[in-house]
C-alpha cells in the first residue's frame, strides 16, 4: 500500500505554507517529518487527514485518487489523523469515547455497528493490557491524564484497521513511560502494514521511530533520507545547522522565598512541599505519571482534586488559590502548555492575545501596543504579525505568544508547565534566555517539565516526584541529564 503525495501546494493569503511537496508514504514504514515552528508540518498532516484542503496537487491511496478529501472520506478510506488537539470528549467515559462516531467510520447496518461496539471495547481492553497500561473503561476522560488520552486516541485508530495514520506531536509532553508506549504502538501499526506519517520537532525521537525522514523548511521539502543511512549529527546538519545545547545557566544568589507549598495533599499528591525564591528556577520532574494532573490541577483546588490539607504561602502569608485567575491576582503567573487552547481568544489578533489586559488598559495607544508586541515577536522568533488572527498561527508560535503574554504580566512567580513542547530547537533557546532574564530580575520560576535535558540544563534546584510525593530535592550545580535520569530511579534523598 502506498499513499502518494504529489506536488501539494497550500497558501493562506500571501503566506505560502507548502510549495510542491511530493513524497510517498509506504505501508509498513514510519515516515518522519521534521521542521521549525511554522514550517508547514501540521498543514501537510491535516491535508493528508482531510482536515483542511490543498490548493493544488494530488494524493493517491494506491490507485484511488483522493478527491473531495475531507475527514469523513479519509476515515472511510482508512486514513486517520491524531494530533495535539484531543478529539476525546471530556464529559464522556473512555468506553463512550471509543464508540463515539463509530457510525461515521464503519458503513453498514445498525446491527453490525452494535456488534462492532462490543468487539471494539474488548479489543481496546486487550490492547491496553498488551502495552502494560491501566485504564478503566468507566473513567470520565476529564479524569484521564493527557498522556493516556493521547494513547487512547492512537489505540482507537489502531482498532479501526487503518491504512495511513498521521501522528502529529502527540508525544511531545508525555513522560518516558508513555513515550515508549506510543513508540511501540506506532511501530506495531507499521509492522501491521500501516503507513505512518510521524511529525515532531525532536530529532532524536524522529530518528528512533522512523524508517525515513523528510525535512520541511520554508514551505519546501528539503530532503528525504533513509534513517538506516543517517547519523543524528547529519540530520541536525541537514536541517538546523545548530547543535542542541542549552544557554549557559545564569548564576544569581537566590533571595527571599516568594511562593511556598507546604504539605499539600489531595487525591493525587500527598504531603507535597516545595518553595521558590527570588532569582531561582526550580525544576519539577515526574509529575506526569500522577494521572490527570497538570501542575495547575495540583496547585489549584479544582473540582477533581480538592485540597485535603496543607497551605499555600505567598511571601509567608497564607493565600487561597482556586483558579489560575486567583493566582494571577496574587502575582503567580501560570501557563499550562498542555491546554493552550484555554488561554487563547480566537477571533482576536496576535497583539490582543499577547498583551495582558492590564497593559492594554494602561497603554491604550495602538501604535505603542503594536511596538511592544512586535518586540516580543522578534525576541521569540515568532513568525506572525501583530494584526494576524491568533487561530491562523501555528501551534508552536501560539505557545510562544502565550509565553510572551506571561512574561509581560506583572508576576513575581512564573509557573511554566512543559513550556517548550512543540517548540523547535532554536526557539527553545529563546525561551530559556527569557527565563534567565526573569531570574536576573528577581522573579521565581517553577518549571514543570518532562524534558530532563532542559531541567538539568537550566534549573537551580530540582525536585523529583514519584507516586505523588516529593522523593528528592537537590541543588543542580553541574548535573548532566543522564545523571538526573539515573537519580530519578534511586531511593536515597539528596537534600538541599
Ligand atoms: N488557518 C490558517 N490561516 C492562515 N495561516 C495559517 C492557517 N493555518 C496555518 N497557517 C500558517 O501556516 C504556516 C504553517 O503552519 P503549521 O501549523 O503547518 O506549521 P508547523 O510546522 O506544524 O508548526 P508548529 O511546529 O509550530 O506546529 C504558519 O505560518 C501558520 O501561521
Amino acid at each position: 500500500m502506498v499513499f502518494k503525495i504529489s506536488e501539494i501546494c497550500k497558501q493562506y493569503g500571501d503566506n505560502i505554507v507548502l510549495e510542491n511537496i511530493s513524497l510517498e508514504l509506504q505501508g509498513g514504514k514510519v515516515h518522519g517529518i521534521l521542521g521549525y515552528n511554522g514550517a508547514g508540518k501540521s498543514t501537510l498532516g491535516k491535508i493528508v487527514g482531510g482536515v483542511i484542503q490543498k490548493d493544488s496537487g494530488h494524493m493517491h491511496l494506491d490507485r484511488m485518487e483522493c478527491s473531495n478529501w475531507d475527514v469523513r472520506r479519509a476515515m472511510r478510506s482508512g486514513v486517520f489523523i491524531v494530533d495535539y488537539h484531543s478529539t476525546l470528549l471530556p464529559e464522556l467515559t473512555v468506553r463512550e469515547n471509543m464508540l463515539y462516531g463509530l457510525n461515521s467510520i464503519k458503513d453498514g447496518s445498525l446491527l453490525s455497528v452494535i456488534r462492532n461496539k462490543k468487539k471494539i471495547v474488548q479489543r481496546l481492553k486487550s490492547e491496553l493490557e498488551h502495552y502494560g497500561l491501566e485504564c478503566n473503561m468507566d473513567w470520565q476522560i476529564s479524569q484521564v491524564s493527557n498522556s493516556m488520552r493521547n494513547i487512547l486516541e492512537l489505540l482507537r485508530i489502531k482498532l479501526f484497521s487503518p491504512k495511513v495514520v498521521v501522528v502529529d506531536e502527540i508525544d511531545a509532553n508525555v513522560n518516558e513511560f508513555y513515550r515508549d508506549r506510543i513508540k511501540k504502538i506506532i511501530r506495531d501499526m507499521a509492522d501491521d502494514g500501516v503507513a505512518v506519517l510521524y511529525i515532531s520537532h525532536q530529532i532524536q525521537r524522529v530518528m528512533e521511530i522512523s524508517d525515513e525522514i523528510s525535512a520541511i523548511m520554508d514551505a519546501h521539502l528539503v530532503e528525504t533520507v533513509k534513517v538506516a543511512d543517517m547519523k543524528p549529527e547529519n540530520v541536525i546538519d541537514m536541517m538546523f545547522k545548530i547543535t542542541n545545547e542549552h544557554p549557559p545557566k545564569t548564576i544569581v544568589k537566590p533571595q527571599a522565598k516568594i511562593l511556598e507549598l507546604k504539605h499539600i495533599s489531595n487525591n493525587v499528591i500527598s504531603d507535597f512541599s516545595l518553595y521558590v525564591r527570588e532569582g531561582e528556577i526550580v525544576g519539577v520532574v515526574g509529575l506526569e505519571k500522577e494521572g490527570p494532573a497538570s501542575f495547575g490541577e495540583l496547585l489549584f483546588s479544582d473540582k477533581y482534586h480538592p485540597k485535603q490539607s496543607g497551605d499555600v504561602l505567598f511571601r509567608e502569608k497564607e493565600i487561597s488559590l482556586v483558579t489560575p485567575q486567583d493566582a494571577m491576582k496574587a502575582g503567580v503567573i501560570f501557563l499550562d502548555s498542555n491546554v493552550i487552547d484555554q488561554y487563547l481568544f480566537p477571533g482576536q489578533t496576535v497583539r490582543e492575545n499577547m498583551l495582558p489586559f492590564a497593559i492594554r488598559v494602561k497603554c491604550r495607544d495602538l501604535e505603542t501596543q503594536t511596538k511592544i508586541c512586535q518586540s516580543y515577536l522578534d525576541k521569540l522568533s515568532i513568525k506572525a504579525k501583530p494584526e494576524d488572527k491568533i487561530e491562523h498561527i501555528s501551534t508552536g508560535h501560539q505557545k510562544k505568544i502565550l509565553i510572551a503574554k506571561n512574561i509581560l504580566s506583572e508576576g513575581e512567580v512564573f509557573i511554566f508547565a512543559n513550556p517548550t513542547d512543540n517548540i523547535d530547537t532554536v526557539s527553545k533557546i529563546d525561551i530559556y534566555n527569557i527565563m534567565n532574564e526573569l531570574k536576573m530580575r528577581g522573579r521565581g520560576i517553577i518549571l514543570i517539565s518532562n524534558d530532563y535535558h532542559e531541567v538539568a540544563g537550566i534549573c537551580d534546584v530540582i525536585v523529583v516526584v514519584e507516586d505523588g510525593k516529593v522523593v528528592r530535592k537537590f541543588n543542580n550545580y553541574a548535573l548532566h541529564e543522564k545523571e538526573l535520569i539515573a537519580w530519578s530511579g534511586q531511593e536515597e534523598e539528596r537534600d538541599i
